[in-house]
């Protein structure tokens, strides 16, 4: 059965609409736990628009299941990562203006610094997963730098409008994630993944570990995470 990482990112969104102190997306993270997640991952951006630093190191001391840290490879974000020591680092592309991550990391075309930043993590002990689209160049070059994992950017079959399309991006999905296996690489997946379509992602087969968060928290804020994290669970228990 494929496992369930909880993205919380968003509860920071709503904390920072008005710089307060809640809600807290450290509460979050032990509510997802408690409701059976298998991780919680959180992006620090750049521009700290959601998750803070303060909220990356409370979660390494709290989180009982495992943390992901989606960051940019910068030496900034590659510092903090050493210093913090999550059990694995996502590296992601970022873009100031962008409302949320858009597209792949282009791994063939940065591949020094990657393989740079890469190879600092791991030398910490940390898990390095790298945020691709189902790109068989890409992925390739994930395995050329020495990525642990990649995870599938699922946003082009999220925001597909027609069931063409839709068809045609959940093949390049599949591809994906055999051209993974295939070199040795664990397969992870998310963005844009909702209760509505994660099923059929999930029916693909082979993927080890969903990430997903502004779907779960948007229904947290209606029916409370615990009651969220659940309906999610199942769908992928259902798989
Ligand atoms: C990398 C990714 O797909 C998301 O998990 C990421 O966290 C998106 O950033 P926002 O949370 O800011 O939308
Ligand atoms: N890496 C994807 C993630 O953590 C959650 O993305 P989303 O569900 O918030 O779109």
């Amino acid at each position: 059965m494929a496992k369930l990482g909880v993205n919380v990112d968003h509860v920071a969104t709503v904390r920072q609409a008005r710089g307060v102190a809640e809600p807290d997306p450290v509460t979050a993270a032990a509510l997802a736990e408690l409701a059976g997640a298998d991780s919680i991952t959180v992006h620090l951006r750049e521009d700290r628009r959601h998750i803070q630093d303060r909220d990356v190191e409370i979660l390494r001391r709290t989180v009982k299941t495992r943390l992901n840290l989606e960051m940019a490879a910068t030496d900034e974000m590659v510092g903090i990562a050493l210093k913090i020591l999550p059990d694995c680092v996502t590296l992601v592309p970022e873009k100031r203006e962008e409302l949320t991550t858009e597209g792949g990391l282009n791994v063939f075309l940065n591949r020094n610094l990657i393989k740079r930043q890469a190879d600092l993590l791991r030398q910490g002990g940390v898990i390095v997963s790298l945020f691709v689209d189902p790109d068989l160049e890409q992925i390739k070059a994930a395995h050329r730098v020495g990525a642990d994992y990649i995870e599938i950017h699922t946003g082009a079959y999220c925001e597909a409008r027609t069931n063409e399309e839709r068809r045609g991006e959940l093949a390049k999905i599949e591809t994906a994630i055999r051209a993974g296996h295939k070199l040795g690489l664990g397969v992870n997946a998310g963005h844009g993944l909702n209760y509505q379509n994660v099923g059929d992602v999930i029916a693909l087969g082979g993927i080890e570990e969903f990430n997903i968060g502004h779907s779960i928290v948007g229904r947290a804020v209606l029916v409370g995470m615990e009651q969220a994290v659940r309906d999610m669970l199942a769908l992928l228990r259902r798989g």
